[in-house]
């Protein structure tokens, strides 16, 4: 049902339209048979007329399937473009927390394979209806010629139904398996190629990582595959059987039953045989409408439901410019992440207000809740209870969005973008290249044409492109996430004693989180967590403004 709302909501028109195309064509081509049949009744006569007829039926069979087809492959690549863009805006749309619980695997099946069977099977929808519409309009023409002989065909159709239908349930269990199977695969696939070469590097783990996970999931997969195919296929072998059922009634059992004239006989022949292929064509397509229904099930599960409205984490409203901010709070605040076997880690009740123009540190042993403070404290992740504020005012699922337009980010597990997006002009170009050459990346890095030339650098060097996109943002309030971790003790020097200390004599508001305990006198205020709570939050010094400028 969903799928066909999904069908509808696309294109519509031009699928309608093939539809009817596609019926045009079937029942121009059923009549070209009655004509046939009727000239076989009278072979050796001439008939200009009949001629005629046939010739135009012909040609409206055939330029109409064309059309129909043509149809097809139009709407087809839109749909397919339609749905790639509208998943992957419903991922950008969704909260954090749900694109990261979903995780790599999931997303990207559905990406491909889940768009690529919906897309299928709405390509198929039109086809399979002109299908319909042939068988009926041939029981029509069936029904005309001999209403009981129609109405035993109908029955035995009926039993080839219900037969098909208690046959291919069986399927329905390995389809679903097999598509579950395609995640963790598609995950298996993420570590060959992320975890490559730890792979190399030990023989053990590389052997075991294919003989445990990687071989057995694909070998599950095709398991399932070989099930649900050949239980469809001895399902479609079903159906063909009922052909020569209804070919082997016409032409052995009811002559004995009653008298049916020859022409009555011959148009069942001919309208048997041309049923066939529709129908065939419809039943083949099944299998298809059951993955894509698995497949849609499965992109509604990720919570990215598609076609319909739900939770948006962001907002399409165009950036205005922002009054200059005060404070920022967090009253209370709590943050659980939930695991299996229930709630994981609890960040808070915490409570620390940071005024507009600090340098504050966060600081705390690993797995303390740094991090994660600074999702919370930058809108990333949603809070559970207490109340985030700026300059005393609510933060929540209305103003997050426009909330995160304030902060400028280096988190501990960033992503550089080759192409500096959302920036335009010469000038950030211009800016860019004054930047690159102050982070010391001068004779590895260019911009050209609006992109880095490289990003294929050391971990390091890759830190200070991703601080070159944070400055470019040009925002109020910078969070750096153990940015130093990765740089030489020369360059750590520059960022606490050149880079911070700028930032601040620009009026920007700091948060750094730092384990560089030999700096933690940089900054103005020093807040430690401890199992999710601060357990320290004191004023260090006042940091002078810094002659150097970012
Ligand atoms: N994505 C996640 N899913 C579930 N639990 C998480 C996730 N990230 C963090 N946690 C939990 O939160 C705790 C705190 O993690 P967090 O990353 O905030 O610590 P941290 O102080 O930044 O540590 P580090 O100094 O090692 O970066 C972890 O011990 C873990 O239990």
């Amino acid at each position: 049902m969903r799928l066909l709302v999904l069908i509808f909501r696309n294109s519509a028109l031009p699928l309608l339209l093939s539809a009817l195309a596609g019926v045009a064509a079937g029942v121009s081509g059923a009549a070209v048979l009655t004509v046939i049949n009727e000239r076989l009744d009278h072979l050796g006569e001439t008939s200009s007329r009949a001629a005629w007829v046939f010739l135009v039926l012909a040609i409206t069979a055939v330029s109409t399937k064309v059309v129909s087809k043509l149809l097809l492959v139009w709407v087809s690549t839109r749909v397919v473009r339609n749905m790639r863009v509208e998943l992957s805006e419903k991922i950008l749309s969704a909260p954090l927390r749900t694109v990261e619980k979903n995780g790599r695997g999931a997303l990207l099946a559905a990406l491909t394979t889940d768009i690529h069977q919906i897309a299928t099977a709405m390509i198929e929808f039109p086809e399979q209806c002109a299908n319909a519409a042939i068988a009926m309009a041939c029981f029509a023409y069936l029904f005309w010629l001999s209403w009981w002989l129609a109405l035993i065909y109908v029955g035995i159709f009926a039993l080839g139904i219900i037969d098909y239908k208690i046959v291919a349930r069986r399927a329905q269990p390995s389809i679903v398996e097999a598509r579950s199977l395609w995640d963790v695969l598609i995950s298996y696939y993420n570590d060959l190629i992320d975890g490559n070469k730890e792979l190399k590097m030990h023989r053990a783990r590389r052997g075991e990582f294919m003989s445990r996970s990687l071989t057995p999931t694909a070998t599950n997969m095709m398991r399932h595959s070989w099930r649900w195919n050949w239980i469809l296929a001895l399902a479609n072998g079903h159906t063909q059987m009922i052909f020569f059922a209804l070919l082997g009634i016409a032409l052995f059992v009811a002559p004995h039953v009653s008298f049916l004239a020859p022409q009555v006989l011959s148009g069942f022949v001919l309208m048997s045989l041309y049923m066939g292929g529709p129908i065939a064509s419809l039943v083949g397509a099944i299998p298809n409408f059951k993955l894509a229904e698995v497949s849609l099930k499965k992109i509604t599960e990720l919570g990215l439901a598609l076609g319909e409205a739900d939770h948006r984490d962001v907002s399409n409203e165009a950036d205005a410019a922002r009054p200059p901010f005060g404070s920022v709070e967090l009253r209370g605040l709590v943050y659980s992440y939930e695991g299996e076997e229930g709630e994981s880690f609890r960040l808070g009740p915490v409570d620390i207000r940071i005024d507009a123009g600090e340098l504050v540190f966060v600081v705390g042993g690993n797995g303390s809740g740094k991090s994660s403070f600074a999702r919370i404290l930058t809108g990333l992740y949603p809070h559970d209870g207490g109340d985030l504020l700026l300059d005393g005012e609510l933060i929540g699922d209305d103003n997050r969005d426009t909330y995160r337009q304030r902060f400028s980010t280096v988190l501990s597990d960033y992503h550089l973008f080759k192409s500096i997006y959302g920036m335009t002009g010469s000038e950030w170009s211009n800016g860019a290249s004054h930047l690159i050459d102050r982070l010391g990346l001068a004779r590895k890095v260019k911009v050209i044409d609006g992109e880095l030339s490289t990003i294929d650098l050391s971990q390091g060097q890759r830190k200070r492109l991703a601080l070159l996109n944070a400055f470019l943002e040009d925002r109020e309030i910078y969070l750096f996430d153990e940015w130093a971790a990765d740089q030489d003790p020369a360059f750590k020097r520059v960022f606490y004693h050149d880079i911070l200390p700028a930032l601040k004599a620009a009026g920007k508001t700091v948060v750094v989180i730092s384990h560089d305990d030999q700096y933690f006198e940089r900054a103005d205020r020093i807040v430690r967590f401890e199992e999710g709570r601060i357990v320290e939050d004191r004023l260090v010094r006042e940091q002078p403004a810094a002659k150097v400028a970012v």
